[in-house]
């Protein structure tokens, strides 16, 4: 059953992971205070990174992560857990089917009912200097614990898909009947893709305002044919038609209640639950280097994902450099350990590398699960100067600085080609936009990584890369 802790918790997932990032540096910094002056350990004295490196290399997906986490040790572990959200064009109805979900679920007993009053007032969080307006609802099938995401305007949407504060796994494109698709229906399917989404639902709601089954089979075909337009399995997915208001109001169970389960069996059989952080492969970013005598090079840095073992193959990649070698010991608080994982702060000790073949900015890889380029696509959020960003719009061929991970590197951003009128083109503060990015390093990278792009010490966008090349 669910707590009614959990939501404020989960409400403030953002700040949650804050606290947990806080206090997992000063772990870190008590670590490197304990460690004796002339120790071997691995943990020599660190210098501190540059506040800005600091705040900046902070994901934000850890926070969804957090939240997850924070939520799933309320409810039954055994669970698997689901990041879903709404999105669609405005009035759609999207609210009105969050609300509807949690009704319909908490009468099975998965999950507290939610008015749409509670839904609308979304809180207002912070993500990177940019203020979010997102409402985290809970609920959960006899198959898996949701989180659901809603938004109560586009530029909310844009935003949170942009910076993953919080992150979707699967959404559930709502499209009115009287309508069909409309603009916003179109660039959140867009974004969804560029954000890496790999299934969606869709439930054309408020078939209680049309008559002729006619139209509704063409708003049916209409969405398979814009799903397959923007990448997605047009064919397959799950198109469920009903009203979310009757379900809400507890009347017309064959077009409310019963469509709103049809829905969700169908977010537990087609959407599918992503692989969790340990199971992907091995990447560590480096954060510091250390000669030690007698012992060789060690390099400090967070594992962001995946697991290692004292003995694997590693690949220490970017900035030029991409050198296969073992990793012969790992240590974490003065322990010589076997393995390493998601999350963990660690020393590796690299076999036959010098000092200087590495630095801050590479990264410690399974061999071949990631590449080091320099150009790549990105979806782009530009900052307004309310949030902290630029006054002036900025053209193409501008040049920020990119930050990702413990590194910072300048880029030039320019239109994807074909893009029209580029050279005249303006990029306002605000504006949510694809461009192509040329590094002055490689770095690795790959589709779904998040940066942040600043200038003159502020930050001045974020965004997350769709696409990367390797000439
Ligand atoms: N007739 C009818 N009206 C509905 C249905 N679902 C929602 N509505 C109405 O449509 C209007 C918009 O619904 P919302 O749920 O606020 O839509 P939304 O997509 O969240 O809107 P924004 O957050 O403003 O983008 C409200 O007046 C709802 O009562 C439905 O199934 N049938
Ligand atoms: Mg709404």
């Amino acid at each position: 059953m669910l707590s009614t802790r959990v939501l404020p918790a989960a409400r403030n997932a953002v700040k949650t992971a804050e606290v947990l990032r806080a206090a997992a540096s000063a772990l870190r910094a008590s670590a490197q205070l304990n460690a004796p002056a002339q120790s071997r350990s691995l943990y020599t004295a660190r210098r501190p990174s540059p506040a800005a490196a600091a705040a900046l290399t902070a994901s934000f997906g850890n926070a969804s992560r957090a939240y997850a986490a924070e939520a799933g040790g309320k409810f039954s572990r055994k669970k698997p857990h689901f990041n879903i959200g709404t999105i669609g064009h405005v009035d759609h109805g999207k609210t009105t089917l969050t609300a509807a979900i949690t009704k319909h679920l908490s009468e099975q007993g998965g999950g507290k009912f939610m008015d749409y009053s509670q839904i609308d007032k979304a809180p207002e969080e912070k993500a990177r200097g940019i203020t979010i307006s997102t409402a985290h609802v809970e609920y959960e099938t006899p198959a898996r614990h949701y989180a659901h995401i809603d938004c109560p305007g586009h530029a909310d949407y844009i935003k949170n898909m942009i910076t993953g504060a919080a992150q979707l796994d699967g959404a559930i494109i709502v499209v009115s009947a009287t309508d069909g698709q409309m603009p916003q229906t179109r660039e959140h399917l867009l974004l969804a893709k560029q954000v890496g989404i790999k299934k969606l639902l869709v439930f054309i709601n408020k078939v209680d305002q049309v008559d002729d089954p006619e139209m509704l089979e063409l708003v049916e075909m209409e969405m398979r044919d814009l799903l397959s337009q923007y990448g997605f399995d047009g064919e397959q997915t799950p198109i469920v038609m009903g009203t979310a208001l009757a379900a809400l109001e507890g009347r017309d169970p064959e077009r409310g209640s019963k469509k709103i389960q049809e829905l969700m069996d169908a977010a537990d059989t087609w959407l599918d639950v992503p692989a969790r952080d340990l199971d992907k492969p091995f990447l560590m970013y480096v954060e510091d280097v250390f000669s030690i005598s007698g012992r060789g090079t060690v390099v400090t840095g967070k594992v962001e994902r995946g697991t290692i073992t004292k003995g694997a193959d590693v690949e220490i990649l970017g900035l030029g450099a991409k050198i296969k070698t073992t990793l012969t010991g790992i240590e974490m608080f003065h322990k010589e350990l076997e393995r390493g994982e998601a999350g963990d702060n660690m020393g590796a000790l690299l076999r036959g590398i010098k000092r200087e073949q590495v630095r801050r900015g590479q990264v410690l890889v399974a061999p071949g699960s990631i590449k080091s380029v320099k150009k790549f696509k990105a979806q782009i959020y530009v900052l307004t100067k309310d949030e902290g960003g630029r006054y002036t719009p900025f053209m193409s061929n501008y040049r920020p600085q990119l930050f990702i991970r413990t590194t910072d590197v300048t880029v030039a951003l320019t239109f994807p080609p074909g893009t029209e009128g580029a050279d005249e083109k303006l990029v306002m503060p605000g504006d949510n936009v694809e461009m192509v990015g040329e590094l002055v390093h490689d770095i690795a990278l790959e589709a779904g990584s998040r940066f942040t792009l600043r200038e003159g010490g502020k930050t001045i966008g974020t965004g997350i890369i769709s696409e990367v090349y390797e000439k």
